[in-house]
């Protein structure tokens, strides 16, 4: 269990995170919020990068005040730019991480190592220099280096930025694998990634955190407020141009337009109600803090 007690984070007078106080168990939970809401600096104090300005953190009777050596054996961190090393091949990469990890015993190391690369799937490229792998391949060894050691708390930096959506299934189905006894922490803007890996979520802004235990309660904050209709284009231009709506997505057929909408009110007298997606819950939650 990773317990936060009032943390938080200045850099200088400015204050990036807010008085957090969360309680997270086993599982993937996910961390969405928009560009600056603090999610990385969120993630580097919990990796000890860096430190906080108040607070307490402990993950099962580890403290981050007196145990800094046990917690930095006990995560593992995929940051948004892993430093790779291209003129090396995967399985030197491994090696190397696992040295620095202090598994110490090498017929251990190599055991651990092969079957890292089995679970992430690289077996077929541990020969090959890094700089030769795909984006996602790239972020499967990224997956690799944080997992070398078994932590119990994995922390993933927005990991599916710039994959194509192959590779984004195949991630997110590697980190479904790696739930099972540890805490991961997933950062994001992507709401599908949530909806598709996530046990629980957080929502951040402005170094604020909310916590949900279940997907389904974001997703209810846009009960009743989701709209889908037909419309002409003077009707769209209406509801387009409306301080009322926000339209969520628009589709052709036949010069008719259909539109979903976000609106506390019937926007038009022959839409009708849809049910809410997590993407429309985090709008609203957005939109509301
Ligand atoms: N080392 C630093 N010094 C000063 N300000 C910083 C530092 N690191 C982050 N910040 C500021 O803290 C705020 C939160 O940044 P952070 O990178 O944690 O947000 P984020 O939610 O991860 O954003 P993104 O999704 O864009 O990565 C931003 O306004 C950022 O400018």
């Amino acid at each position: 269990m990773l317990q936060i007690k009032g943390l938080k984070k200045s850099f200088g007078k400015r204050e990036v995170l807010q008085e957090i106080n969360v309680a997270i168990g086993t599982g993937v939970t996910g961390v969405l919020g928009p560009n600056g809401a603090g999610k990385t600096t969120l993630f580097r104090i919990l990796a000890t990068i860096y430190e906080p300005t108040q607070g307490e953190i402990k993950l099962d009777e580890w403290t981050w005040k007196h145990d800094l050596e046990k917690i930095r054996e006990l995560c593992g961190y995929l940051p948004q730019h892993v430093g790779l090393f291209p003129s090396i091949t995967v399985y030197e990469y491994l090696e190397y991480v696992g040295q620095l990890r202090k598994l110490t015993d090498s017929k251990k190391r190599r055991q651990r190592i092969n079957q890292v690369l089995q679970e992430v799937n690289l077996e077929s490229k541990r020969d090959d220099k890094i700089k030769k792998l795909s984006g996602g391949m790239k972020q499967r060894l990224g997956i690799a280096q944080a997992i070398l050691h078994e932590p119990k708390l994995l922390l993933i930096d927005e990991p599916t930025a710039g994959l194509d959506p192959e590779e984004r299934l195949r991630f997110r189905s590697l980190l479904r694998q790696q739930a099972q006894h540890r805490v991961i922490l997933l950062s994001t803007h992507i709401t599908e990634d949530v909806a598709m890996t996530c046990d629980r979520v957080c929502m951040m802004k402005n170094g604020h955190l909310d916590f949900y235990n279940a997907l389904a309660n974001v997703t209810q904050m846009a009960e009743n407020k989701v709209w889908s209709m037909e419309l002409s284009q003077d009707e769209f231009t209406k509801i387009r141009d409306s301080d009322e709506c926000r339209i969520v997505a628009t589709s052709e057929t036949g010069g008719r337009l259909s539109v979903r909408v976000l609106a506390n009110q019937r926007p038009i007298e022959h839409a009708t109600p849809a049910d809410p997606s997590l993407e429309e819950g985090y709008m609203i939650w957005l939109s509301e803090n």
